[in-house]
């Protein structure tokens, strides 16, 4: 713990949770936001920026950093991530301490989980997540899940919304027998957003079909990671997008589709876009920078940390999604960090389908995003500034 407690007590900055008093100035960096760059001093003062401007006059009892020939820009802000999450028979490796130090040491500064409703209950599983976040060293937010439907759930949705800070709601349309949702659920879960002014979120494949895939799979005598791939194909996620989309146009509501993996998604976000609905896309930075071929690879330990879902697509789906971010068809990077080890990897030995689905990713994201777009003239610093981490605030 207080090697991160630690870290920035050089700089008189709160040591998780102890509130001290600090002044800091950050000299002569490049200040970029999302709509522009210029050489700024930043001066903050506990914990607060208080003015962004060149040549800021400060007193001794300032501790002044040199910036020049860097960036000074917001922490990350990654809108996906699962920590200690209760998944497949099992729980997610990172916690919320170990995932919130993985994030900060890649430039993350807060990230937004998925509260897990327990048997249905918002509340049970708000007040589990509370408990799951009280190791915490950074800001979180939280969304949630909406995994069945009665009167007690839309009205616990009120709650969230009014009296939690919740206001963004994810609708399982895959993992037939856990977490899957039906269309009658998600009309009126997208109904039940719209009413509270709540945004509508989707994992979006066609859970059923995907079932039918898995089957096929088995039935082929394919067992190993590749049979996920091939189980739920791009054309699977297309048809759960665009129902999404179809059915949020139906009841006039805002939709959010989480880690769009493939052009198929892509394709039905940028139609709906291109006809003026609102639809937000996430890429997750996975989907942006894998392929599929590592699910093939011999060896089934590397080959299983690659499984998720919607699964990593062939070569070409990530040039595509690349694309799209930066032409503003999807709007911001996530990573759906959810990260399981080899131990826990090795339940799908023989079956690809007990493999617990996720991939890590909330520190490397910052590096990736910049690596991938930035150094390749795909985006500027301040699309950069934006993808990362001010477009989820601006969303809200
Ligand atoms: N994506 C994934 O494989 N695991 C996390 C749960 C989800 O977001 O679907
Ligand atoms: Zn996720």
């Amino acid at each position: 713990n207080n090697l991160f407690c630690d870290a920035g007590s050089e700089y008189g900055g709160p040591q998780c949770g102890i509130q001290s008093s600090s002044k800091i100035l950050i000299k002569g960096g490049t200040v970029v936001n999302a709509h522009h760059q210029q050489i700024a001093d930043v001066y903050v003062e506990d914990g607060i920026v208080v003015a962004v401007q060149p040549n800021i006059n400060v007193g001794d009892d300032v501790k002044v950093l040199d910036a020049t020939g860097k960036f000074v820009m917001p922490g990350g802000i990654d809108p996906h991530t699962h920590l200690a999450m209760e998944f497949m028979g099992s729980e997610t490796i990172d916690d919320f301490f170990s995932g919130q130090a993985a994030a900060l040491a890649g430039g993350t500064t807060m990230h937004i989980d998925f509260v897990i409703p327990i048997n249905g209950s918002l509340t049970a599983g708000f007040e589990a997540y509370e408990k799951k976040a009280k190791n915490s060293c950074m800001d979180y937010g939280f969304h949630m899940a909406i995994t069945k439907w009665d009167e007690v759930v839309s009205d616990e949705m009120e709650v969230m919304v009014k009296e939690k800070g919740i206001n963004s709601f994810k609708f399982f349309m895959a993992y037939k027998g856990s977490f899957m949702i039906n269309d009658e659920l998600l009309i009126e879960g997208f109904k039940r957003c719209k009413s509270l002014g709540a945004l509508a979120m989707v994992h979006a494949e066609n859970g059923d079909a995907v079932f039918e895939g898995q089957k096929r799979m088995i039935e082929l005598g394919i067992t190993g990671p590749e049979g996920h791939a091939l189980s739920r194909p791009p054309l699977l996620e297309g048809e759960a997008t665009t129902r999404a989309i179809r059915l949020a146009e139906f009841v006039n509501t805002p939709l959010y589709v989480v880690h769009v993996m493939s052009m198929d998604a892509m394709e039905e976000i940028a139609k709906a876009r291109k006809a003026g609905q609102r639809v937000i896309g996430e890429p997750v930075v996975s989907g942006l920078v894998l392929d599929d071929s590592w699910l093939w690879h011999s060896d089934f330990v590397t080959a299983a940390k690659y499984v998720m879902s919607p699964p990593i697509r062939a070569s070409g789906h990530n040039k595509a999604l690349q694309a799209a971010l930066a032409t503003g068809i999807l709007q911001l990077v996530g990573t759906d960090h959810c990260a399981f080890n080899s131990t826990q990897k090795a339940f799908g030995i023989d079956d690809f389908r007990k493999i617990p689905n996720g991939v890590n990713g909330i520190e490397e994201r910052m590096h990736l995003v910049w690596d991938t777009m930035v150094e390749s003239g795909q985006i500027s610093v301040t699309d950069y500034v934006r993808l990362t981490s001010t477009e989820w605030g601006r969303l809200k």
